[in-house]
């Protein structure tokens, strides 16, 4: 990959790499724009199998973030870390200690929070060393762990995207079909199980499906029949690029609404879904709703307060849906002009001057 390339290409702001011999801590922090506020995303810990697949991950879902932090209205930028390691066998006090660090001379350009592979333990070693992480559970004020809250707003959202496909919220005897049923889709599967729904799930990890059927009554498959059962709804909640030119020809669900990031493999996939007539959830709009809870942290965090916010989660959706339908666009189109459109306009009203501490000024006073 040519990074500089790349990172022209997509507007990136910066990339630091992180390294700590005697932690081990191999991290790749990417910033891709703080045009609205700091960049605000979590930390993926996963066994990248070469350099590169990291460094891109950690491009791509920084990039996802500078979205769905502006589709859901908030004012922070995007920015992601991934750590190089198993999340299972590699991690130690001193590595998260080391990665705090790190942050702290970011300034505030970077707040991280949990992500796939990382947890709250994780976050309280990293506070240790720096203010700017948030999902944590050691002070007052703080949010804990974002999941259940994600989940929440994954619910919320699929519902609109059942109104748009099925003209009916209501998901009572609607057959959903979840890939991954980890932190997030555990819980979305007890909100999917409580209103009525028949659940179909996979996991490579045998214990999480065994949950799922025992508390849920789910139907489990191997992790690559999910993409050819017969259900309303797909529910991808596992890992990104799940969606490409190999399963969405076996896809039977009319509406796709599911927890993952980046689950296009390019958006030429959107396409592919739209000319399909399959109603597709733009990810980042869809699973907004535990930045918004983390977020809501950096004000001294209010549950009910972030809830109410998570909630319009359902409108925003919706209103990705009427763009889509109204200019004829795939829905990943219409959610990508939502929030450049929010960006740009923000971008346009800070270039005026305002006089602060640090403008030149200052100095003839
Ligand atoms: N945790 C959160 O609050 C948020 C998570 N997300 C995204 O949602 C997705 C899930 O996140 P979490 O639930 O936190 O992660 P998790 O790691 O708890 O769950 C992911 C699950 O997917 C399974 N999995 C991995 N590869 C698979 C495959 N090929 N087939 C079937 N199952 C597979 C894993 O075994 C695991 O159980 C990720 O893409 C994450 O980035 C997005 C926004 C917020
Ligand atoms: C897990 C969230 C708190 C932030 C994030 O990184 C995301 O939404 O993907």
């Amino acid at each position: 990959m040519e990074i500089f390339n790349y990172m022209e290409t997509y507007d990136y702001e910066q990339l630091v790499f992180c390294h700590d011999k005697t932690s081990g801590l191999k991290a790749i922090i990417a910033i891709h724009d703080t045009t609205l506020g700091p960049a605000l995303g979590g930390t993926r810990m996963w066994t990248y199998k070469t350099e590169e697949e990291a460094v891109e991950d950690a491009l791509r879902l920084a990039k996802g973030m500078t979205y769905k932090n502006a589709a859901a209205g908030l004012n922070l930028g995007g920015g992601k870390t991934v750590i190089i390691g198993d999340p299972k066998t590699e991690k130690n006090e001193e590595m998260f200690r080391a990665f705090g660090r790190y942050i702290q001379g970011l300034s505030g350009r970077y707040i991280t929070a949990e992500d796939v592979g990382t947890t709250v333990q994780d976050m309280d070693l990293i506070y240790q060393e720096t203010n700017f992480v948030t999902g944590i559970s050691s002070t007052s004020g703080a949010s804990g762990n974002p999941s259940p809250i994600t989940a929440y707003g994954v619910y919320r959202g699929m519902k609109a995207a059942a109104k748009e496909g099925f003209g009916t919220d209501d998901l009572n005897g609607r057959t959903v079909a979840v890939q991954g049923v980890g932190n997030v889709a555990y819980n979305l599967c007890r909100y999917l199980h409580e209103e009525g729904a028949n659940l179909i799930v996979t996991d490579i990890n045998k214990e999480a499906v065994a949950r799922a059927r025992d508390e849920f009554g789910a139907r489990v498959v191997e992790p690559d029949e999910i993409y050819d059962v017969d259900c309303d709804i797909y529910a991808p909640c596992a890992l990104g690029a799940t969606l490409n030119d190999d399963t969405i020809p076996r896809i039977k669900a009319k509406v796709i609404a599911g927890a993952a990031n980046n689950q296009l493999k390019d958006s030429s996939h959107g396409e592919t879904l739209h000319k399909k007539g399959v109603i597709y959830t733009p990810d980042y709009v869809l699973n907004a709703g535990g930045v918004i809870n983390v977020a809501d942290e950096l004000n001294g965090y209010n549950k009910d307060r972030a809830m109410k916010k998570v909630e319009t989660i359902y409108d925003n959706v919706s209103q990705v849906f009427e763009i889509s339908r109204r200019d004829n666009i795939p829905t990943n189109e219409a959610a990508d002009r939502l929030a450049e459109e929010r960006i740009e306009r923000m971008r346009h009203s800070r270039s005026q001057f305002l006089q602060s501490e640090k403008h030149i000024l200052k100095n003839r006073i």
